[in-house]
């Protein structure tokens, strides 16, 4: 059994695939290494021997988790590393080790999957898009705040906008103009997101035309779904590369 483990800012993505096949045998989101640890208890079956992992939190947070789940579970813990070049992809920032470490096993998965230009959109914490040409190099991409960080934005800077999740959630059931604050910010944000996806699919097609693909992920995926139908939504894009990065033979 392996441990699978996608570290971002706000939420730990985990689960467990079998050695042989890679069939998945549980996984889900946590916010805590404690909840992890929980989490993977829980699970039918043999503890995970081994684990890989992304992350893009900081060589100390990072060190720390590896440490509590090899204590938890005596499993070896392998972390994906940044690379200038890996499976005919090409890393494009100028600096490699600066690129996020989520956004290049995405983009790697999101070629291995595509076989030709792709462009991929991550919308988590932060919403990224990175592209990449048909020959496997990465132009570069794009950064801007994701859904979770502009509405606390606009909660924390302003004394009345105030709402809690369930509202949050409702008010998304339409995007017609909103009637009440939270109907307002919600809707509001969610097109900010359909504009940058919409924009990036206009780089890319005049780029490439229309011979490319595009790979939706992150956890607010399905607020641009209806944006760019004919985008392959892969939930799991970023454990696709992680174990290029990190096979466990
Ligand atoms: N089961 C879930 N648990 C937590 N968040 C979820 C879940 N499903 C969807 N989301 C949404 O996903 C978003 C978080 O995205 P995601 O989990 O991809 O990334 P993250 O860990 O917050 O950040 P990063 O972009 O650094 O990976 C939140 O806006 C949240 O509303
Ligand atoms: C942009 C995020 C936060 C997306 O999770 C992550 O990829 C990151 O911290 N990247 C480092 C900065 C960069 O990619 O240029
Ligand atoms: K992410």
């Amino acid at each position: 059994m392996i441990l699978e483990l996608d570290c971002g800012n706000s939420f730990i993505k985990w689960r467990v695939i079998r050695s042989e096949g890679a069939s998945i045998v549980g996984g889900g989101v946590v916010d805590t290494v404690s909840a992890l640890i929980d989490a993977v208890r829980g699970l039918r079956g043999p503890v995970p021997g081994r684990c890989r992992l992304v992350s893009v939190r900081t060589e100390e947070e990072t060190t720390s988790l590896g440490q509590a789940l090899s204590q938890a579970f005596g499993l070896s813990v392998v972390s994906a590393r940044p690379a200038k070049a890996l499976a005919g992809v090409t890393n494009g920032y100028d600096d490699y080790e600066r690129l996020g470490l989520d956004r290049w096993l995405a983009l790697l998965g999101g070629y291995h999957l595509a076989r030709r230009a792709c462009l991929v959109i991550d919308l988590g914490t932060a919403v990224t898009a990175d592209y990449v040409c048909a020959a496997g190099e990465h132009l570069g991409g794009f950064i801007c705040p994701g859904m979770p960080l502009m509405r606390n934005q606009l909660r924390t800077h302003t004394r009345r906008i105030r709402y809690d999740d369930l509202a949050a959630e409702r008010a998304l059931s339409s995007l017609v103009p909103g009637r009440t604050t939270v109907e307002a910010v919600e809707r509001g944000c969610a097109l900010m997101l359909h504009g940058f996806v919409l924009t990036q699919l206009e780089q890319a097609q005049a780029l490439w035309g229309e011979d490319f693909t595009v790979f939706v992920t992150g956890g607010d995926a399905a607020l641009v779904q209806n944006v760019v139908p004919q985008a392959r939504i892969v939930p799991d894009l970023v454990f696709v590369g992680l174990a290029m990065a990190c096979p466990l033979d």
